[in-house]
């Protein structure tokens, strides 16, 4: 994908959250600050956790077994009710998750100005900053993040991965390894449960595109007022998301127009699928609208691998789920154009899913 420079748009001024609260903890610049019509409030409180449907990769890594079968049932089931699970015995050592969490803390923890040598510019994602701000008034995130492009290797940007917390970038090239043959492994049990052959979504992907994101939310003087990170799909087939320990709550899903409060369990990873996923499968699966809210007391640190279609191939619903009851609802589209949509624009809910919608006459 040709690196989108969308240099001409002009952004404001865009504070430093953790500068923010350093300097004036109960200053919340009115950037930040919501309206009540994007702030609807959870009906659910933060003590009626959303139990999240959990898949034990272990067992689907057995032969076919009925106790795979069963897995496999368990983890479709999830994919078409919610649109994310959590995965536990997934393979990747505690160790190395434990690692790229300390290092990343370190990183947000850095100076300012060491961090401002990775500067995220608009319509690049990659970098230190906020993505998806593309004007002067629209409203901030309460949220610092750092993201970098991993795979392809031709489309990292070198001079954003830092040299500073010592090992961070070799870890963050073991991290990426590990996470993407685990996302490899779950598209195949995802397949299957979709009664498509393993090996669908490698063939269909190409080299699949895979980016990390860590999300830093400092604690907030007032976080009925603001919003973590806003109300979104992710532009991935799949995404994996580690809670840092001792994470508050924040994560929300939305559900039958209820945003519940979602906790991982420490020792799993958090799974959710993407737009790519609703598009191919015609809607039978759904890309989950999920936010991030801030907290009083404590910070918050997500660490977020996007794992998605490479830029040069075509994207579109499988005839498999086309049919007279499910009539086709998306264009076929070149990934990477899909890409440059979702990347040029704020995070919008599911809008970013227009760019391939067909619209009917009673499409709302
Ligand atoms: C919520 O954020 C995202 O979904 C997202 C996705 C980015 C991508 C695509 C839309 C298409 C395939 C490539 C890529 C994974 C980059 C956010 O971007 C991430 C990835 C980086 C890098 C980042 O800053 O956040
Ligand atoms: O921090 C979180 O829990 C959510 C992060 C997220 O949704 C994202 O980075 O896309
Ligand atoms: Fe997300």
């Amino acid at each position: 994908m040709a690196k989108v420079l969308v240099s001409n748009i002009k952004v404001g001024h865009i504070d430093d959250v953790q500068e923010l609260r350093k300097t004036n903890p109960k200053n919340i610049p009115q950037r930040f600050v919501r309206d009540d019509t994007e702030k609807s409030q959870p009906i659910t409180s933060a003590t009626t956790l959303l139990d999240i449907p959990t898949v034990d990769f272990s067992k689907l890594l057995k032969g076919i077994t009925q106790e795979r079968h069963q897995e496999i049932l368990k983890l479709s089931a999830a994919c078409e009710e919610w649109g994310f699970f959590q995965v536990k015995n997934h393979g990747i050592s505690q160790k190395l998750l434990d690692s790229i969490e300390e290092l990343s803390k370190d990183f947000f923890m850095l100076p300012s100005e060491e961090k401002k040598k990775y500067p995220m510019i608009p319509g690049i994602v990659q970098g230190y900053g906020q993505a998806f701000v593309f004007s002067e008034n629209q409203k901030l995130d309460w949220c610092n993040m750092f993201a970098l492009v991993t795979v392809p290797p031709s489309e990292r940007l070198p001079h954003l991965w830092p040299n500073r917390p010592e090992g961070f970038s070799e870890t963050l090239e073991e991290h990426t390894i590990e996470v993407r043959k685990l996302c490899q492994k779950l598209l195949e049990f995802i397949a299957l449960g979709l009664g498509l052959k393993e090996e669908t979504f490698s063939e269909m992907f190409g080299e699949a595109v895979q980016g990390v994101r860590m999300n830093y939310y400092p604690p907030c003087s007032r976080p009925d007022l603001v919003m973590g990170l806003s109300p979104h799909s992710d532009g991935s087939a799949i995404t994996v998301l580690q809670e840092a320990k001792g994470s508050p709550v924040g994560l929300e899903i939305l559900k039958n127009s209820t945003w519940f409060p979602v906790q991982p369990d420490p020792n799993a990873l958090f799974i959710n699928l993407g737009d790519t996923l609703e598009v191919v499968t015609n809607g039978k699966y759904k890309s989950v609208e999920h936010r991030a809210v801030a907290n009083e007391e404590k910070d918050r640190m997500s660490i977020v691998t996007f794992y998605a279609p490479s830029y040069e191939v075509e994207i579109g619903p499988m005839p498999e789920f086309v049919d007279e009851n499910n009539p086709i609802k998306f264009k076929r589209y070149n990934h990477g154009e899909y890409a440059v949509d979702y990347l040029t624009n704020k995070l919008r809910g599911k809008k970013s899913l227009d760019f391939g919608r067909i619209q009917t006459q009673n499409s709302n």
